[in-house]
């Protein structure tokens, strides 16, 4: 049986190898060291911007803790990244249209560690995630909090990773010690990584600034690396009215402040995203899922 799933393993390995040259999607995780600074409100409003720009977009919910962008989004979920995972359903067939034109692979809050995956769950996990790298043009995780096992492998996996903090002291500090943690990861396989930071729920644009200096200064200083500024989203009363009302707020208050700052933040991200990938999510993978 083991052995079994090994050469299928193999056999993958070579299939991905061959379609190296296909166009594929780029990858983009959402994080952030502390909990509760509007990751995955700020994962599920870009998606809707970005899909509202013409873009083929998929927000996979990989926090495993507290999975809730389909509450967000007010979807029913058909599955979960645990169905995928266990086998029961393909991506594809887990996936649920979206508000303003993403599709979404809903969270499996009770999923079991992916370092504790079997490896016939991993093989199919890699499988199904590289299915679906010709089908989009970003790929979105929203990730958990912190830097656990899980968090990482995402994290080292993708091309570019977004760190969303506030202002407020332990989330900067929370935030460092995640960027220092990916960075000591990628610098163990030769790499650097590519981060920019989010500040959210600030006055304006002078306080993200601030934010963003400091978070920069220690990043110069004790790792040797700059992340740049993606941008920043004013705190606004609707973004919680949203919430509650479970409808994206860029959909719901297009010309709020808010919104004016995540259409600035996708904008950006979208020019960048412009520019030719490296290798691919599936090959970044293999090595943190293969174990
Ligand atoms: N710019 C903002 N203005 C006002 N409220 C905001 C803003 N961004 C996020 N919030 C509020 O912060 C709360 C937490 O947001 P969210 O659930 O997205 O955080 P999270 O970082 O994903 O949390 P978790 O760690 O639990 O996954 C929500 O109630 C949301 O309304």
């Amino acid at each position: 049986m083991i052995a079994d799933q090994a050469q299928a393993l193999r056999g993958l390995v070579a299939d991905q190898r061959r379609a190296s040259n296909a166009p594929r999607a780029r990858t983009l995780a959402i994080t952030s060291g502390k909990g509760g600074v509007g990751k995955t409100t700020m994962s599920v409003n870009l998606s809707v911007q970005l899909a509202q720009m013409g873009r083929r977009i998929v927000l996979i919910d990989a926090d495993l803790g507290t999975a809730n962008a389909d509450v967000l989004c007010n979807v029913a979920p058909r599955g979960s990244l645990a169905h995928v995972v266990a086998g029961r359903m393909s991506l594809d067939e887990a996936m649920v249209d979206a508000p303003g034109g993403f599709r979404l692979v809903p969270g499996a809050s009770g999923l079991a560690q992916m370092a504790a995956l079997s490896e016939y769950e991993r093989t199919r996990l890699m499988d199904q995630m590289h299915q679906l790298e010709s089908a989009a043009d970003l790929i979105m995780i929203d990730t958990g909090a912190g830097v656990g096992p899980n968090v990482l492998g995402f994290l080292v996996a993708v091309d570019e990773v977004l760190v969303v903090t506030t202002p407020e002291p332990t989330a900067i500090t929370d935030a460092y010690a995640l960027i220092k943690t990916l960075v000591r990861a990628k610098r163990e396989q030769n790499e650097e990584p590519s981060v920019r930071v989010l500040v959210n729920q600030v006055r304006d644009e002078d306080e993200a600034k601030a934010v963003y200096d400091r978070v920069a200064a220690v990043c110069q200083r004790f790792l040797q690396i700059t992340p740049r500024l993606a941008g920043h989203v004013v705190s606004d009363a609707r973004v919680s009215l949203s919430v509650r009302r479970r409808t994206p707020f860029v959909l719901e208050s297009p010309s709020s402040l808010a919104s004016t700052c995540l259409n600035r933040l996708a904008h950006r991200l979208d020019r960048h995203a412009a520019q030719p990938p490296g290798r691919s999510l599936f090959r970044r993978m293999t090595g943190w899922l293969v174990g």
